[in-house]
């Protein structure tokens, strides 16, 4: 490494630290939610793409903002796409490439939801910097924008070529990105080397992270039907197989009280575990005691620190996640709904396959269904099947976060996984064929998509320096 122009680097981001911090807040004041498909929230997004498109631009990248279509809404609506946005920094075909990916839009955020502040405005409190979006994902995206510009403003030339691909539709399930990626295999993403995403937290909350797995998810829907409308149960109770009670028996069939999932077959593909395997999840560091008492959780069906983190990690789960149609109001009705719509998920995990975990838990709905003799109609559907993610730590890119983060940080990264899902990494490595690398900014306890979101000043800071160090680090491992 050249520590004289690495220490430059820091003292640049150092001075200029409030400066980020005011960026961030210009960004965090742009309400760019794409979870409520309302007009007013797309202009929000479009502008907020225009802003980092110019952004880039004065930093010299050459910027191609992509118009994305439209989006059909299941109202009949149609509602713009905001753009995606290509930009390029250096063609250097002696340098390496690395390709950041990100995301602009965020979840919805409601001051009248608990937040202790307007959500919209960036507000500081004991080095908590308070807002939507603040880790999820605009600090993050900002830390790598930060980076390059430290560069820039130092006369430096970058260590590596460098691209961004940022979307708007992330929290909206990355809407008609996929094609976009199929798209630019042979032209954007040619000659990219690496890809590197900033999109999840720490599994601590000072100690920084590398992240090379996630889980997948597999969400169903499961109606039963009667008719379509309600009925009055002191009419008609005692004498209609209720789609209620066949849905409750049903969901009630998925899991057991110890977590385990009962669809036969489900456990066949998961990769088998290995002594090796255990010894990573021994080396990370967790404090059960303060994840337990940070969640607010009394108890976890686990006891042991390696026992939770391989059942987040490498194991699935399977999450009932609500019932439409069902009578949820305060007060005591005396209906019973003549439709319900049950909906659960599964995460997935090397090696499930996503059609046939489909045909797994469909096979199973029908058996338990079948054995209640109901008249009702049931309909099971997978309506969403994202693939899980593993990548090879052996790869440059994990070796250079690692050395980055020894720089900046003085300790090892926790090797960790993520029990959520981050459907573009998978489609990266399927598509685009390059070695992807989770490097996280945000401490556990961000609250990201939860009230009082937040990133810590010294997180964003501290992570400013850490994407300048691996540039240099990428420069000299390639
Ligand atoms: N820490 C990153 C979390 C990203 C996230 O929340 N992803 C969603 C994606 C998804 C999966 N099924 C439907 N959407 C998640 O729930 O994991
Ligand atoms: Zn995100
Ligand atoms: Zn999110």
């Amino acid at each position: 490494l050249p520590p004289a122009l690495l220490e430059k680097v820091f003292q640049y981001i150092d001075l200029h630290q409030d400066e980020f911090v005011q960026t961030l807040k210009e960004w965090v004041a742009i309400e760019s939610d794409s979870v409520q498909p309302v007009p007013r929230f797309r202009q929000e997004l479009f502008r907020m793409m225009t802003v980092a498109a110019d952004t880039l631009q004065r930093l010299g990248a050459h910027v191609t903002s992509v118009d994305m279509g439209s989006q059909q809404l299941p109202d009949g609506q149609s509602l713009p796409i905001p753009p995606v946005i290509l930009a390029e920094l250096g063609n250097d075909p002696t340098k390496g490439t690395v390709c950041f990916y990100g995301h602009l839009d965020v979840q919805p955020a409601d001051q009248g939801d608990g937040w202790l502040m307007d959500p919209y405005v960036l507000t500081e409190v004991d080095g908590k910097l308070y807002g939507r979006g603040a880790t999820d994902n605009k600090g993050p995206v900002l830390a790598w924008i930060n980076a390059v510009s430290a560069f820039r403003a130092l006369e430096q030339d970058l260590p590596v070529n460098i691209k961004f691909i940022i979307e708007g539709m992330e929290e909206a399930g990355s809407v008609a990105l996929e094609e976009l990626v199929e798209k630019e295999k042979n032209r954007f993403f040619s000659g990219v080397d690496y890809i590197v995403i900033s999109d999840n937290l720490w599994i601590s909350q000072r100690k920084p992270a590398i992240t090379y797995g996630t889980r997948g998810n597999s969400y169903f829907t499961v109606e039963v039907k009667c008719r379509d409308q309600d009925f009055h149960s002191g009419t008609f109770g005692g004498i209609l197989h209720e789609p209620m009670a066949d849905l409750v028996a049903l969901l009630g069939s998925l899991v057991d009280s110890s977590g385990h999932i009962l669809v036969p077959g489900i456990y066949d593909e998961v990769a088998p575990l290995t002594e090796e395997e255990i010894n990573t999840y021994k080396a990370i560091h967790l404090d059960l005691e303060e994840y337990r008492n940070s969640s607010r959780v009394e108890k976890f069906l686990f006891d042991t620190k390696e026992e939770i983190l391989m059942h987040l990690w490498r194991y699935p789960s399977l999450s009932i996640h609500g019932i439409e149609g069902a009578f949820d109001e305060p007060g005591a009705k005396t209906v019973i709904p003549g439709q319900v719509i049950g909906k659960f998920s599964i995460r997935l995990v090397p090696h499930m396959n996503v059609s046939v975990v489909e045909k797994q838990v469909t096979r199973h709905l029908e058996d338990v269904f079948s054995k209640r003799n109901s008249s009702n109609k049931m309909v099971v559907s997978m309506t969403l099947g994202l693939h899980p993610w593993i990548a090879n730590i052996n790869d440059t890119q994990y070796l250079a976060a690692k050395r980055a983060i020894r720089t900046v940080f003085g300790t090892e990264p926790d090797m960790i996984r993520d029990g959520s899902t981050i459907p573009i990494t998978k489609m990266f490595q399927e598509i685009v064929h390059k070695s992807v690398v989770l490097i996280p900014l945000g401490a556990v306890d961000d609250g990201e998509h939860s009230q009082n979101e937040k990133i810590n000043r010294w997180n964003y800071i501290e992570g400013t320096k850490l994407f300048a160090a691996f540039f240099l680090e990428m420069a000299q491992l390639h």
